[in-house]
């Protein structure tokens, strides 16, 4: 309870009072971390990373009146030291360090142009040896690297057959601008944070150190957005594995061993990427092999070696993802626990939902149309995307009421007499009109990824009360759409 400069005083105070009495030996350790490596002028990294961990401690604001205020590069935040010979305190496992920079005189001793020399003392009590040698500089050198992550570029990568491509990632998706039902993301920060602190964890009890999730749910419901946010909150790199552009097996594993650690493994799609033999076929494929019929071919078995077997322990702190519109298409044997800890559906937007959205769109809290627009989205049964509410917003993003009013009418209360019952159409119900499907299709992602993956449109009657005029304009939306793509 004592503050940090307070507890220093008063234990420096009883030191020397100590050594008056008894003459006995300074009851501190003193680390000295120069700037060079003695003896060869290498610069010492350890040093660098006391200065950077420094610097990231807020403390010092708190107990300081002379600071020193420094950026590294533009997009860095800033950082503060204190100045040269004044000391900055830390704890570790409830033990009090200080920290103290020094610029001495170098003399002519060093070969090395520098007249000075630079240097941080670690002081503590002996008493704390064991517990701050070497755990607090482990400690002090993890932090520096995690600051310099957090600072530095990241990547996505996506394959070309055996080979991984690398381009900058900056998507911005973060579990603040996401829409998700309530809990949600507090449940999915709370399992991400166990597990990045669960090396020991996962080492004692004889697993690899990674994480399946399996993200299911229509096409605009934030699939995409979710791992982006997961890899943002992370700090970890993306292998985006297109599996249409892997030729077999071999050229899997070989895949998986050019990962590196803190990543997320993407496959999307996972029910339609491509069809694969499951393993009965794959075994049956063996006896076939001379046929060539499905030798050297990418096998659910190679899959699940990849996400599951010996090989995936090949690179720790690893996050496997899968995406899908329809759960029940995939095999059991990939959504067991051990390969997708976590199913996580993201469905049609909800009211808490809708409200993340206004805010994040609209910069609303609340509004007086939220009470009719609740009891519209609990009542209607239709089912409206996240992404379709999105687009609503973003055209009247500077006019909330005419927003909100445009949401509302995408909840009518009967919803279900507005939906075409198009008996060839599967799967996602979409609430827009073909208009704003069409734009919807066009901003999102290429078309070919639509059809690729089979997606059915539906389209809302509503807006066409003359049936004929309906079908009219869905066949020429479905023309325009086939003749773009
Ligand atoms: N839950 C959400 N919260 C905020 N925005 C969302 C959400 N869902 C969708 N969106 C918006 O819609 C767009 C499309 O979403 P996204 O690509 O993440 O959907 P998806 O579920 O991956 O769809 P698909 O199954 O077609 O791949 C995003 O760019 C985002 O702006
Ligand atoms: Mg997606």
């Amino acid at each position: 309870l004592i503050p940090p400069p307070l507890r220093e005083y008063i234990e420096r105070g009883l030191s020397m009072l100590w050594e008056r009495l008894f003459r006995s030996e300074d009851p501190y350790v003193e680390i000295r971390v120069d700037e060079e490596v003695a003896g060869n002028y290498h610069v010492n990294e350890l040093y660098n990373q006391v200065g950077v961990y420094l610097g990231s401690l807020r403390s010092a604001l708190n107990t300081h009146d002379r600071l020193k205020a420094y950026k590294q590069a533009e997009s860095d935040p800033i950082s503060f030291n204190v100045h040269d010979d004044e000391s900055i305190d830390d704890s570790f496992d409830g033990v009090h360090v200080s920290w103290t920079h020094s610029v001495t005189e170098k003399g002519n001793a060093g070969n090395n142009n520098a007249s000075t020399q630079k240097h941080f003392t670690l002081r503590f009590l002996k008493t704390n040896r064991q517990i701050i040698l070497p755990a607090y500089l482990d400690h002090v050198s993890k932090d520096c690297a995690d600051i310099e992550r957090e600072n530095s570029q990241r990547y996505i990568y996506t394959n070309n057959y055996g080979s991984w491509e690398e381009s900058s990632f900056n998507h911005p998706s973060t579990f603040d601008s996401l829409a998700l039902d309530s809990g949600m993301a507090e449940r999915i920060k709370a399992d991400l944070d166990a597990f990045s602190k669960g090396k020991s964890f996962y080492h004692t009890n004889g697993r690899a150190w990674k994480r399946g999730y399996l993200l299911y749910g229509p096409p605009g419901t934030g699939k995409s957005s979710l791992i982006a946010a997961i890899a943002n909150y992370m700090l970890y790199d993306i292998y985006d594995l297109e599996l249409t552009k892997v030729s077999d097996n071999a050229q899997l594993k070989s895949l998986l061993m050019w990962t590196r650690p803190k990543s997320v493994i993407v496959i999307e799609d996972i029910d339609c990427s491509v069809k694969m033999p499951n393993r009965d076929e794959a075994d049956e494929s063996s006896k076939e092999a001379t046929d060539g019929d499905l030798f050297g071919k990418l096998t659910l078995s190679g899959l699940l070696n990849f996400v599951d077997g010996l090989w995936s322990c090949c690179g720790e702190e690893r996050i496997f993802i899968f995406t899908t519109n329809f759960k029940e298409r995939i095999d059991s044997a990939l959504l067991r626990p051990g390969r997708m800890d976590m199913h996580i559906l993201l469905s049609y937007c909800s009211f808490p939902a809708f409200k993340k959205l206004a805010r994040n769109y609209l910069g609303i809290q609340d509004h007086p149309m939220f009470l009719e627009l609740e009891k519209a989205m609990t009542q209607s049964s239709a089912q409206v995307t996240p992404a379709a509410i999105a687009e609503i917003l973003i055209i009247h993003q500077h006019n909330p009421d005419s927003a909100l009013s445009e949401v509302l009418a995408a909840f009518p209360r009967h919803a279900d007499a507005t939906i075409d019952d198009a008996s060839t159409c599967k799967g996602h119900v979409d609430t827009t009109t073909g208009d704003e499907c069409a734009s919807e299709f066009s901003n999102r992602k290429s078309k070919r990824h639509y059809f690729r993956r089979g997606m059915s449109v539906f389209l809302r009657k509503s807006r066409h009360p003359d049936r004929s005029a309906t079908s009219r304009s869905h066949s020429n939306y479905l023309e325009d759409v086939c003749k773009e793509t």
